[in-house]
C-alpha cells in the first residue's frame, strides 16, 4: 500500500501485484528481449510484477497455480499459444481465478488475435493497465480421470498432429511459414480415422473422419473463417468434422476453410454444442491449443464465463 498527496487530500491507493510468467523460447524470442521495458511499462500503471522464465512443459501450468496460491491479483502469460494453455490449466483448476492478462509473443497467437489483443508488447500492456476485463469460456477435457483445459482448439487426426511436430527452432526463424512446410509434408500420409462421436444436442456420428475440431474462439492456427459463428463467451463449442475423403478433396477443402466457405461442403459437418464425447478404435493423439494433450477416449465440456481476461471492451484494439 503506498499514499501520495493529491489536491492537498492524502489519498491511499493499493498497487496491484502482477505475476508475468513467460516463455523465453516463444517466437522469434522476442519476449525475453522486451522484458525489461514490459515492466517498466506495468509499473508506471501501478502493478508491480515479478515474473518467471518457464523451463519447459507444464511449467507454466504449475507457476500459475502457485501465483494464485500466493495471492497475486493479476496473472499475465507472455508467449504463445502453449504458454497461455499452460496458464490457463493452471488458473482453470483453482476455485478463485484472477484476472489474466496477455502479451502474444508467439508464432500463431490464436487466442490473442480472436480477443482482438494486439500483437505490439506496448498495446498489449497498454489494456492490461486499463483493466476493462472480459469474461471468456474456457474448454475442459477429460482423458481417463485426468482433467485439462484449452482456451482456443481441441482437435484429433493426423493434421492436428502439425503442431507438435514443428521444431521449435524451426517456428523461431521462419515463424508461421514452419506450420505450412510441415503440413505440405503431412499432406502425404494423410489417412482417415473411426471415431464414434456423442454431441450433446446432435446425437452419436460414427464414421470415418479426417479430423475432428472443438473450437472456442474463430481463428485457428492462421485459419480465421474456420468457425466463422464461434464466440469465446456464449457457452458453446463449434464442432467442425471432416469426412473422409482423398488427399485432392481434402486440399479443395482445406482451400474453401481459409475462404470461410467449407462450412456447406458435403464431407463438412459443423454443429454447435456444451459437451461432446469421443471414442475410437485406433490410437489417436488430441491436439489441445497447438500441443499434445493426451489421447482418446476424452469428453470435452465448456466452462462458460470462466476466466476473466483483459481485453479491449471497446473493440478498437486487433491484433495485427
Ligand atoms: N525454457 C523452455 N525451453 C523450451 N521449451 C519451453 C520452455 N518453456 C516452455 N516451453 C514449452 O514451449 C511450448 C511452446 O511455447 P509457446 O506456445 O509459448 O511458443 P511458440 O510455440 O513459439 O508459439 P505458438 O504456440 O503460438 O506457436 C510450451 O507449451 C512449453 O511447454
Amino acid at each position: 500500500m503506498q499514499s501520495m498527496i493529491n489536491e492537498n487530500k492524502w489519498v491511499t491507493y493499493m498497487s496491484k501485484r502482477a505475476r508475468l510468467i513467460y516463455n523465453p523460447t516463444s517466437g522469434r524470442e522476442e519476449g525475453r528481449k522486451r522484458l525489461v521495458d514490459i515492466l517498466q511499462r506495468l509499473d508506471a500503471a501501478g502493478i508491480e510484477t515479478t515474473t518467471h522464465a518457464t523451463e519447459g512443459e507444464g511449467d507454466a501450468t504449475r507457476c500459475a497455480a502457485e501465483a494464485i496460491d500466493n495471492g497475486y491479483d493479476i496473472i499475465i502469460a507472455c508467449g504463445g499459444d502453449g504458454t497461455l494453455n499452460e496458464v490457463i490449466d493452471g488458473m482453470s483448476r483453482k476455485e478463485h481465478r484472477p484476472p489474466l492478462g496477455i502479451i502474444p509473443f508467439g508464432t500463431t497467437n490464436d487466442f490473442a488475435r480472436a480477443l482482438g489483443i494486439p500483437r505490439n508488447w506496448e498495446e498489449a500492456c497498454e489494456l492490461i493497465a486499463r483493466q476493462e476485463l472480459r469474461a471468456v469460456d474456457v474448454g475442459r477435457v477429460y482423458t481417463g480421470n485426468q482433467a485439462k483445459h484449452f482456451i482456443n482448439i481441441a482437435g484429433g487426426g493426423v493434421l492436428t498432429e502439425l503442431s507438435y511436430e514443428v521444431p521449435s527452432k524451426l517456428k523461431t526463424v521462419i515463424g508461421q511459414l514452419a506450420y505450412y512446410m510441415k503440413g505440405l509434408e503431412k499432406m502425404t500420409r494423410l489417412r482417415p480415422t473411426e471415431l464414434r462421436m456423442n454431441v450433446e444436442g446432435h446425437g452419436e456420428f460414427h464414421d470415418e473422419f479426417m479430423l475432428f475440431l472443438i473450437t472456442n474462439t474463430n481463428s485457428v492456427g492462421g485459419f480465421e473463417k474456420l468457425a466463422p459463428s464461434a464466440s469465446i463467451n456464449d457457452g458453446l463449442f463449434d464442432v467442425l468434422l471432416v469426412k473422409k475423403c482423398n488427399i485432392a478433396e481434402f486440399i479443395r477443402i482445406a482451400a474453401m476453410a481459409l475462404r470461410g466457405e467449407h462450412l456447406n461442403d458435403p464431407h463438412v459437418i459443423h454443429m454447435q454444442t456444451n459437451r461432446v464425447e469421443v471414442t475410437t478404435p485406433e490410437y489417436v493423439e488430441i491436439n489441445l491449443d497447438g500441443e499434445l494433450g493426451g489421447s482418446l477416449p476424452a469428453s470435452f465440456e465448456v466452462l462458460p464465463s470462466h476466466l476473466n481476461i483483459f481485453a479491449d471492451l471497446s473493440g478498437v484494439s486487433s491484433y495485427r
